[in-house]
This record gives C-alpha cells, sequence and structure tokens, in this order.
C-alpha cells in the first residue's frame, strides 16, 4: 500500500489539502449557466470543517442518522466529508430506485435530519419521509422554506472533536434492491478507507489523476485520494441517457485520466461517441455494479490510446471491490461466460455449496472444487459487518470461516485452475428443475451468442420448490420473433448440457432492467410476465 494509512476519509481529505491546497478537487457543471465550476482541496476542505461544525451546533451530533439524497453536486461532497468529520452518519439511498423503495429505506433507517436538493425536499413533504427528522437541510443553491441551506451552516465556529460512539458505524449505504428490498448496508471508517486505498492501489490513482466520475459511489472516494474529481453534466440517476458527445467533451476539456462509469454509461459511450474519437490521456476505465458485455468493452477500448485499459471489478455495497479483471486479460480467455478476474489483495474469497437459510459455518461438506458453481463467501477490511436494523438479514448474510465472520455475497461463481471467477448469477435466481439446478448466466450464455438474441433471461415459471424452467429471449434489433426462430432457439438450447432443461422460450420486446445500472435484468418480474404465456 502506498500513502500514509490516515483512519477516515475526511482525514484523508483534510492532508490532500494541507499539501496542496490550490490544486483542483472538484470540477462540476456550474449551476444554471453553461460551463464548469472548480473548488480546490483547500476551499473543499475549509467548507467542510466549517459544515461538520455547524451540524455540531444544530444538534446533529456523532451517532446521528442524515438522510443524503444528493445528487453528486458540489454540496454533496460538502455535505458527506462534514458528515463524516461531524462523526455523524450518512445515510445514503439512490433516489433512482423508485419512490417507493426510497420510502422504505428512509422509513427503516429513521434518520435524524434530511439532507437533499430542492426536489428530495418536496418528495419528503408530499410523500412525508422522515417524519423524526429534527433538521432539514437544503442542497443545491435555490432555498426551501422551512429548511436550512448548507450555506447557513457554515460559520466560524472552529474545528469540530467529535468521537464515533462505539456501535456506530460511518455510512449506512442501502443496495439497489434487485433481489428484494433494498438493505442499510453498514461500513465503519475502517472499512470505507480500505475501499478507497484499495481502488488507488489497484489502479495505480492518486494525486495528479483526474477522474471523470459518473458513478456517484466511486466519486465519493475521488477527493480523499488527492484526485481532481469531475462529474460531467447528466442525470446520474439515468446512466443509460447519458450523451456521449458530453462525456467525451467533458473528458478532454479536463484531460480525464480514468473514468468511472456503470455498465450501460460505458455502452452510450461506446455506441454514440463522435466517430474518430480518441481520448490519449484516458488511460483507465473501471466499471462496476452488473457485468461488462465484450462487446462494449472492445467499443470503449477503440475509443482510448495505446495501453489503456477497462477494468471490470466484482463486488457489491456489502463487499466493493472483491475481485477485478482487465481487458487486456479478458478479451484472450474463451469467450464462454462473465470473468469477474481474480481476488483483489486483502479479500479472501472461498465458495460454498448452495443451501437456502442460513449456515452457521463453513465445514468440509460444503466446499466447491475448482470449476463447480457455489455462493461467494468473502471476508476481508473492505467488507461489511452488517446491515442496519435487520439482525436476521445479518444473520441469513453471515457464515463463519474458521472462527471469524464472512459474508454471503447470494452471488454464485466458478473458480478456473488460474484462481479466476466466472459469474454465474444470483442465488436466488437459480432455478430448480427435475434435472438438478439451473444457473441463470451461464444458461443465457448459450442463447445470447445466437446473433438472433439481444439478451435472455431464466425464469422459473410455477411456486413449487421446482420449477418449470423458460427462457426469455429479446430479439436483436431487426430480428422478428417468429416460431421458426422459437424452434431454433429451442433446438440450440436442447443441444447445450446446460440448457437441455429448458422447456420453452418466450419472446419479450425489451426484457425489463434495474433503473441504476440499466443493465441487470428483473427475472422476478419477468417470472410473472411469463407465466400463462409459455407452453
Ligand atoms: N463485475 C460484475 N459482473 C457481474 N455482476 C456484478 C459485477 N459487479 C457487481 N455485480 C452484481 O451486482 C451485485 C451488487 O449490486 P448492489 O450492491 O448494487 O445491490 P443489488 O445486489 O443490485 O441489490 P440487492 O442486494 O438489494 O438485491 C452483486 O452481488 C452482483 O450480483
Amino acid at each position: 500500500m502506498t500513502g500514509t494509512a490516515l483512519a477516515t476519509l475526511d482525514a484523508m481529505l483534510a492532508e490532500r489539502a494541507r499539501a496542496h491546497p490550490d490544486r483542483a478537487a472538484l470540477v462540476l457543471p456550474a449551476p444554471v449557466l453553461p460551463g464548469s465550476r472548480t473548488t480546490t482541496f483547500g476551499e473543499l476542505d475549509r467548507r467542510v470543517e466549517r459544515v461538520a461544525a455547524g451540524l455540531h451546533a444544530a444538534g446533529v451530533g456523532p451517532g446521528a442518522r442524515v438522510a443524503l439524497l444528493v445528487p453528486p453536486i458540489a454540496d454533496f461532497f460538502v455535505l458527506a466529508y462534514a458528515l463524516m468529520r461531524a462523526r455523524a452518519v450518512p445515510v445514503v439511498v439512490d433516489p433512482g430506485i423508485g419512490l417507493r423503495r426510497v420510502r422504505s429505506c428512509l422509513d427503516e433507517a429513521a434518520p435524524d435530519a434530511f439532507a437533499g436538493v430542492p426536489k428530495a425536499h418536496l418528495a419528503r413533504r408530499a410523500l412525508g419521509w422522515c417524519p423524526g427528522a429534527r433538521l432539514a437541510i437544503t442542497a443545491g443553491g435555490v432555498p426551501v422554506p422551512g429548511t436550512t441551506p448548507v450555506r447557513d451552516l457554515e460559520g466560524d465556529r472552529g474545528p469540530v472533536d467529535a468521537q464515533r460512539p462505539a456501535g456506530s458505524p460511518a455510512a449506512i449505504v442501502f443496495t439497489s434492491g434487485s433481489t428484494g428490498p433494498p438493505k442499510g448496508v453498514e461500513h465503519d471508517d475502517d472499512g470505507l478507507v480500505a475501499q478507497a486505498a484499495l481502488v488507488r492501489d489497484l489502479y495505480g490513482l492518486g494525486p495528479g489523476h483526474v477522474s471523470l466520475a459518473t458513478f456517484p459511489p466511486f466519486a465519493l472516494f475521488g477527493p480523499a485520494l488527492g484526485m481532481t474529481t469531475v462529474v460531467p453534466r447528466m442525470d446520474p440517476t439515468r446512466p443509460a441517457r447519458v450523451r456521449a458527445g458530453n462525456l467525451v467533451r467533458t473528458a478532454r476539456r479536463t484531460g480525464a485520466t480514468v473514468m468511472f462509469g456503470s455498465p450501460a454509461v460505458l455502452d452510450r459511450l461506446g455506441r454514440d461517441a463522435p466517430p474518430g474519437t480518441i481520448l490519449p490521456a484516458l488511460r483507465t476505465v473501471i466499471s462496476a455494479g452488473a457485468p461488462v458485455p465484450r462487446d462494449v468493452q472492445r467499443r470503449v477500448l477503440a475509443l482510448l490510446g495505446a495501453g489503456a485499459q477497462v477494468h471490470t471489478p466484482y463486488g457489491a455495497t456489502e463487499a466493493l471491490p472483491v475481485a477485478t479483471i482487465g481487458s487486456d486479460e479478458l478479451l484472450d480467455l474463451p469467450d464462454d461466460g462473465i470473468c469477474v478476474g481474480r481476488p483483489v489483495p486483502g479479500v479472501e474469497v472461498t465458495l460454498m455449496r448452495v443451501v437456502d437459510g442460513p449456515v452457521a459455518a463453513l465445514t468440509p461438506e460444503l466446499a466447491v472444487p475448482d470449476g463447480e458453481v457455489g455462493e461467494v463467501v468473502v471476508r476481508g477490511a473492505v467488507v461489511s459487518r452488517r446491515y442496519a436494523d435487520r439482525p436476521e438479514a445479518t444473520t441469513a448474510a453471515t457464515v463463519g470461516w474458521d472462527g471469524a465472520p464472512a459474508h454471503r455475497m447470494g452471488d454464485l461463481a466458478s473458480r478456473d485452475p488460474g484462481g479466476r471467477l466466472w459469474f454465474a448469477g444470483r442465488v436466488s435466481h437459480v432455478v430448480r428443475t427435475d434435472a438438478g439446478p439451473l444457473y441463470s448466466v451461464p444458461c443465457e450464455e448459450v442463447l445470447n451468442r445466437d446473433p438472433a438474441v439481444r439478451r435472455c433471461a431464466l425464469v422459473g415459471l410455477g411456486t413449487g420448490p421446482v420449477r418449470r424452467p423458460v427462457l426469455v429471449v429479446e430479439p436483436a434489433r431487426g430480428t422478428r420473433p417468429t416460431d421458426d426462430l422459437r424452434a431454433r432457439l429451442l433446438g440450440v438450447a436442447a443441444a447445450d448440457d446446460r440448457t437441455r432443461p429448458v422447456e420453452d422460450v418466450v419472446f419479450h420486446p425489451g426484457l425489463p432492467v434495474d433503473p441504476r445500472h440499466n443493465s441487470k435484468i428483473d427475472r422476478e418480474a419477468l417470472a410473472r410476465w411469463a407465466t400463462g404465456r409459455a407452453s
């Protein structure tokens, strides 16, 4: 590991501000007007210090939970770091997951204060979110009556010296809820610092780098790592609608050296970048959160200079990153599944047999040999120990590994002889059949390779423990969903061991995907849709 080990992300920011106060920390779209606005490390850290003291004075002290519904504008960075400095607990909910889910997250976390942009406050008032919040803070320039603008929290109160109460996390971050209600994941200071340091060391990032951050969770680490964080003009809750021309212009203008984006953003960039685009300064593109198809990676690589790479880390809100692989290695591997790479330093990974319900400890019978599919179990500094307010979920996701607690990812994978993990879908998407379990990703891979298929999803129909496996197929652009095509695809499925038990193929014009990454297929919704349509 490089650099000094500091205990909190806000201490890392303070050190960067001392070392290089005049360097650009943030380059963000100017509010209302075109163009951008730059904040230096010195300015950012000063505002963080003042807002932390203001939060304290307003009664938001150590351990207080504060909902943070703010996109990556300047106040997002100020509030996030100020809450950490005040040792309060930011509760991060992505509004992209939908209003109903936001509400369930807020009801569960019961924050003591609510910080949001004006739109979030309107929703809070109209929908009765956070009735127990003692303080409402408005981020962004437009004041909302009855709330405190971030600017009003700033004053000359001197530095805060707050201690985190025992047992209080540093942050609660909600999952996207692709497989049920979103869960609040507790991270402590050590875990957040370990995550930032791991991202820094894995991809060789740090001061001098310019990070084009289209994915808010990664944007947060930028100031602590001393990078200049650039946010393009886009709606972060609708990544698939980002304008590629905008990204290219912003990357050129700022000399971006690294870019973080969800697979949906990379897809738009690769498809719609103006012809002849080359971004020679951009050496590292990092995409997380969902599988990144190889053709998406190839199209992005075509925009980069020689020696640049697309990296696809694998992880979850509970543990990020767990494994990673660069395009140099990935594109040389057989195109036969989704390889998510080798475990990263400091994170141990093992695979356990698929078991429904809690498991107290890993035993030799649960071991999975190389090449076979099992549930991914992880431990290490970046792994969260618990869900907020959900002891049963914590128990269900925790398993003892040689006496130490480890986290069950709820994902399936196999390990190849080179120690690489191949993602095999989620445990909750396994379809049990009379012929044995079917795993979503390996099954779908068989039809996804067919030129007539844009993408497809395995669903299990019926209500018992054993289901009827059906593949729901979205045809490729310009391909008509005919009976002949259906018969042909059933033939393809019957000819492969991984899909032989599949009983039917049905067509769907556009598979439903998650709102956050626009790439995870909503198989639960599809199973309901396909019921009655399959023969
Ligand atoms: N590189 C990757 N390739 C394939 N899948 C990935 C990759 N990275 C992450 N994932 C998937 O994303 C999941 C993590 O997503 P996230 O933490 O946002 O919550 P979620 O799993 O979508 O929601 P919930 O846990 O509430 O159902 C992983 O468990 C895995 O299934």
